[in-house]
């Protein structure tokens, strides 16, 4: 297989296009929220959504009607349109859309259409059902042409979803694929479904995934604890690996049980716990789940700044409640502060709790 020299790789793949960024703007993306914009009860509530949720994103495949295909194409166009705050660099929350997939009807269009109307606020494009970096290949020359064309100055970046077994087989040279990309999510239901996996849910558990407590005294028949386990571990665990190793961010994905609340806030915890930086929303409520889950914790901030404090230049170990902190624990709480930071540049609420916690971290329990 042919690679880009490392110095080609960082010059437009058309003549006229944007340089590609060298690193992923960090930007915060808890809740990456969807919308059908053929639906015009959701359109409508979108422009007041704009600074109440890190990104919005106009969903045009899956979910979407076959026959309402066109209809959302256009209403995205028309809201971004009509939304003038909403995506770019300026704005609080970001603009992204889904395509379709590279193998259906719609996919082609979808890219001519929204580049030329929308490209100079459109940050981010997902694309479902990656396959290999050949598919990455191919979005990443069609999006430097219709740049070029369209005299965009600024590169529009490529968020993965995987969900076929041969993405998952091909997730590291996916993620390098290209300069352009952002990130990577996990597509529960399509990747159940290649894998032939057993579940009919969108994300989520499965009472029968279980280990159960070995038999006490011998008897098989007798009181025994089930603890149910996580089916998408290994798959969210690659991603975070992959995308840590290609500098890209990495994200749950849907939870599609919108009434179970509980679940679904576990299920973003566990992505927040193993390196993810953010999920997706399909209902209004679950916003203000992947908002709670994807910002660190009072406690957690609290104990990271006493960390730091207590390091002095970072070297050496010291003792902090009984507990052992060295260098590499200093990694961990110095992840935690700068996320921290950065979320607090941009939410208002959370620069008060931050503001709050002294910059030592002092007079603050434990760890939480
Ligand atoms: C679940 C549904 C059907 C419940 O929709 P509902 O109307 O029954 O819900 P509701 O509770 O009655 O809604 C209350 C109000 O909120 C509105 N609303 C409701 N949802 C939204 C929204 N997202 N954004 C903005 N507004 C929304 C809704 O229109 C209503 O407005 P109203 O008060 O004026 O009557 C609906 O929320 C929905 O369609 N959500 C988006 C679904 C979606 O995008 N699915 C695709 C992503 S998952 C996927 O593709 C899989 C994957 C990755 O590919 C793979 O694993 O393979
Ligand atoms: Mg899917």
């Amino acid at each position: 297989m042919s690679h880009r020299s490392a110095k080609d790789f960082f010059r437009p793949l058309a003549v006229g296009a944007p340089a590609p960024a060298p690193e992923v703007p960090a930007r915060p993306s808890r809740a990456i929220h969807f919308f059908d914009p053929s639906n015009a009860k959701m359109a409508a509530k979108v422009p007041a959504m704009v600074g109440t949720v890190d990104v919005l994103l106009g969903n045009l495949e899956d979910a979407v009607k076959a026959d309402n295909k066109l209809a959302a194409r256009e209403g995205l166009v028309r809201i971004a349109q009509d939304t003038p705050t909403l995506g770019g660099p300026d704005s609080p929350t970001q603009l992204w859309t889904r395509i379709n997939a590279l193998d259906s009807p719609w996919a082609l269009d979808d890219l001519l259409t929204l580049v030329p109307a929308i490209g100079d606020r459109l940050d981010v494009v997902m694309v479902p059902k990656v396959q290999g970096a050949e598919d990455i290949h191919y979005v990443d020359r069609l999006l430097a042409q219709l740049e070029a064309k369209a005299g965009l100055t600024r590169p529009i970046l490529v968020h993965a979803i995987l969900e076929t077994a041969r993405g998952v087989a091909n997730v590291e040279e996916i993620c390098g694929a290209s300069p352009r990309m952002q990130g990577l999510s996990l597509g529960p239901a399509d990747l159940a479904a290649d894998r032939r996996m057993k579940t009919t849910r969108v994300g989520g558990g499965h009472p029968g995934y279980l280990v159960r407590q070995d038999p006490v005294g011998g008897n098989v028949t007798g009181e025994r604890s089930i603890f149910q386990q996580d089916l998408w571990h290994y798959t969210i665990a690659r991603m975070v690996d992959a995308c840590a190793t290609h500098g890209i961010y990495p994200y749950y994905g849907p939870f599609g049980d919108i009434a179970d609340v509980v679940a679904c806030e576990d299920q973003f915890r566990n992505a927040f716990l193993l390196g993810c930086v953010g999920t997706w929303s399909l209902h209004p409520q679950q916003i203000a789940i992947a908002n709670r889950v994807f910002s660190p914790s009072v406690e957690d901030v609290a104990h990271a700044r006493r960390v730091v404090a207590a390091m002095g230049d970072g070297t050496g170990a010291v003792m902090l409640d009984g507990k052992m902190e060295d260098d590499a624990s200093l990694k961990q709480c110095l992840v935690m502060v700068e996320l921290a930071e950065q979320l607090a540049a941009i939410d208002p609420d959370l620069k008060a709790l931050y503001d709050a916690i002294p910059a030592d971290g002092s007079e603050t329990g434990q760890e939480a």
